[in-house]
């Protein structure tokens, strides 16, 4: 996997002002963004959040997931501190693709949990792979992030790269009465850690 640093612009937000930087996968073709707020060479490890694209919570408003809620959270945590950055990563639905997903919401519209519908269409339950972002930490000179996730596999990966995190901050937002499935399935199948009792199993 090749990733190419393209250019850098501004972007303005409702939360401040964030830089954004563009990379392509040269194999691929996707394209991924950073956004990042503050001074990047400060040598004090980075506030980020590493966010999958989901065209359909981040920009469309659904409920389904919490992934819009999580990306205006991050987004809000990274003005407050006035320093941090949000990858955005095109791995849409858990790395199946948009058209995937809209079948395993299919799927789950008749039954399925998540990683169920994942494994029907042929699929693992999370197909991400997270090495896009070396060439995007190294571009920034990040050697050490407080990383805001639920999802301890994507500590682990980032670790594998080479980077400390000193700090895993816990990012729960976003719950509704649509997604306490999708959230009980993430915590029971996927590993996520909720610290309050959202999620549960018994939940469901
Ligand atoms: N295949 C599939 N992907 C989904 C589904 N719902 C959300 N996604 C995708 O899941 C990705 C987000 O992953 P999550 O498992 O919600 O959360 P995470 O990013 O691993 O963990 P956090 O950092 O805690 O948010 C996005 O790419 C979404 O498009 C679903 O039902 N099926
Ligand atoms: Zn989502």
């Amino acid at each position: 996997m090749t990733i190419r640093y393209v250019e850098s612009s501004k972007l303005p937000t409702p939360w401040g002002m964030f830089a954004m930087h563009g990379f392509e996968d040269t194999e691929s073709g996707k394209e991924h963004l950073v956004l990042t707020m503050g001074d990047m060479d400060t040598g004090e490890p980075l506030l980020a959040r590493i966010h999958s694209e989901c065209l359909t919570g981040d920009a469309l408003f659904s409920l389904r997931c919490d992934c819009g809620a999580q990306l205006q959270h991050a987004m809000h945590r990274i003005a407050i501190e006035g320093r941090g950055a949000i990858f955005y990563l095109r791995q849409e639905g858990r790395g199946i693709g948009l058209l995937n997903k809209i079948r395993a919401y299919h799927l789950q519209d008749c039954g399925a949990d998540t990683v169920e519908a994942n494994e029907q269409l042929g699929f693992g339950a999370d197909m991400r792979d997270y090495s896009i972002l070396k060439s995007m930490l190294e571009h920034l000179g990040v050697k050490s992030v407080r990383l805001m996730t639920n999802n301890p596999r994507k500590v682990k990966a980032v670790e594998e790269l080479g980077i400390e995190v000193v700090e895993r901050l816990p990012h729960e937002t976003g719950r509704n009465p649509h997604n306490v499935k999708y959230l009980s399935t993430k915590k029971g199948k996927l590993g996520h850690l909720f610290e309050d009792d959202q999620g549960s199993p018994e939940d469901e």
